[in-house]
């Protein structure tokens, strides 16, 4: 239910001497609420109850509306006007403002001026405690920007130190709200099932909580950046750097960035570490996909000191850390389908070097129904921790082991990387952090188990919505 107005039906009868007077026949309730629609949409639907009696109608009125407890009330608004197609502000005054206003949400509205305008004034000057969320109008970098200035703030009001890799961090009591208005809006999809501003919109006003992991990046004890979708080096992290020199032609730089990154064909040497997540139920090459329900029980903390670290060392074309599926309306299985969003951990996916068709293969893999895990050159671990080292960082003797094994090519792929001109294979790629070039390689990566929660319930499965006579669905 978003809102309950207030009716009385009233007719008209004649009265004995000819004139008409008005008598209320009924109480009545015009009640706002949300309907599911198709392909995980919400819209708003109104229908009028009527009683015989006003202290039942009263009764109705108190129970629908206040039984759900956990809606917010005071929100904290960030709009990125130049996310997207720029629509960002028409966006949330034509199809939310209204909808937060009849459902009696104050709001407090900051249009941001510039990059990190949100992430800072969220650090500094915001007076969290007077609202019981933030609403993000914008696309996933400008949820990135919330989440940082969030979770800093957070840490820095309880006295632990963000830029610590050891530390524990906490989550913030804040819920963050995603009203899609930019160009990919992956964690929005991946969280809602969905990118319509209407339908997040009552997702915030239904009180609605969703926890998801955050993993954070430091590069030798220094931190970086925090992630919640993927993490790619190669591949993925070569696409985003073209890309980025592409701005002016819009989404499309994505596919042209594509097409050239894959016939460049570029693979990088490194060691990955990683602590895997053992005591899990659940593996990246389940059929089972996360749902709206599906969460661990309770929040935790890592604890590696009895889980062994396992090196792998070798050649990649990619590797790829995703801590949700990565599922958008272009991909929608993801990069790793069966990944969950609040579990702790995050899919390590290694693509190692392999021919073009070989890669090719993969890649179509990720929009049909095979199995992209299913490859030889291909191996995924569910991991709670991980580092990596590119080859030209790696200490002389880990690179002294690398010569002994895999014997005296290796010379001649040092002189190549040292003398680029020969047109040979780049020494390194850089990160891709959901969707952010990291100014380091080398780097540590940690899973924080819920650190944060949206005003989301994870993408439901469609036998809720087969299920319209249950009146208890939503
Ligand atoms: N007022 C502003 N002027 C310029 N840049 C801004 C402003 N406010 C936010 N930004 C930055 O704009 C960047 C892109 O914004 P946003 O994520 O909203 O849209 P997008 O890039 O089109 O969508 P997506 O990230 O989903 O692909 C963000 O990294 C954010 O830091």
């Amino acid at each position: 239910i978003i809102s309950v107005r207030e009716e009385e039906e009233n007719s008209s009868r004649r009265r004995g001497d000819g004139s008409w007077k008005k008598i209320k026949e009924r109480e009545g309730k015009d009640l706002l609420y949300v309907e599911r629609c198709r392909r995980h949409r919400w819209r708003c639907a109104e229908v009028t109850f009527t009683c015989s009696e006003e202290a039942l109608c009263h009764h109705w009125v108190i129970t629908l509306l206040f039984s759900s407890a956990g809606r917010p009330k005071h929100l904290l608004v960030y709009i990125n006007p130049y996310g997207g197609k720029q629509q960002g502000k028409r966006i949330y005054e034509q199809k939310v403002a209204p909808l937060f206003a009849l459902a009696g949400i104050f709001t407090h509205v900051f249009v941001t001026q510039h990059a990190n305008y949100a992430r800072d004034h969220l650090r500094t000057e915001a007076e969290l405690k007077k609202f019981d969320g933030v609403v993000c109008v914008g696309g996933d970098g400008m949820f990135s920007e919330i989440i940082h200035g969030l979770i800093w703030r957070t840490q820095i009001d309880i006295g632990v130190d963000p830029n610590c890799p050891d530390e524990i961090l906490l989550p913030s009591s804040l819920r963050i709200g995603i009203i899609p208005a930019g160009s990919t809006d992956c964690i929005c999809f991946a969280t809602v099932g969905t990118n319509d501003p209407v339908t997040s919109a009552l997702h915030i006003i239904v009180g609605d909580s969703q926890p998801m992991d955050v993993c954070s990046v430091h590069h030798n004890n220094m931190f970086l950046r925090y992630s919640v979708s993927l993490l790619g080096y190669g591949f993925y992290g070569d696409v985003l750097t073209d890309s980025e020199r592409k701005r002016w032609m819009g989404p499309a730089r994505y596919d042209l960035s594509g097409v050239k990154m894959f016939l460049s064909h570029h693979y990088y040497e490194g060691t990955v570490s990683y602590l895997p997540a053992s005591d899990i139920v659940g593996t990246p090459r389940d059929a089972a996909r996360c749902r709206s329900g599906y969460v661990r029980a309770e929040r935790y903390e890592m604890d590696d000191s009895d889980t062994e670290w396992r090196t792998i060392r070798g050649k990649f074309l990619a590797i790829n850390a995703a801590s949700m599926s990565c599922a958008c309306p272009r991909t929608p299985k993801g990069l790793s389908p069966a990944a969950h969003l609040a579990d702790g951990t995050t899919d390590l996916i290694l693509v190692r070097k392999c021919s073009r068709f070989d890669f090719l293969r993969h890649l179509l893999r990720h929009t049909n129904k095979d199995d992209q895990f299913d490859l030889t050159f291909v191996e995924v671990h569910r991991v709670r921790h991980f580092r990596f080292t590119p080859r030209h960082c790696q200490s002389d003797s880990d690179l002294e082991l690398d010569l002994r094994e895999n014997g005296k090519h290796q010379i001649f792929s040092q002189i190549c990387r040292d003398h680029p001109a020969c047109g040979c294979t780049p020494a390194y790629s850089s990160w891709n952090c959901d969707g952010e070039i990291l100014n380091h390689t080398a780097i540590d990566v940690r899973v924080h188990c819920q650190l944060i929660k949206l005003f989301a319930r994870g993408i439901e499965e469609p036998t809720v919505f087969e299920d319209f006579t249950n009146p208890c669905a939503i």
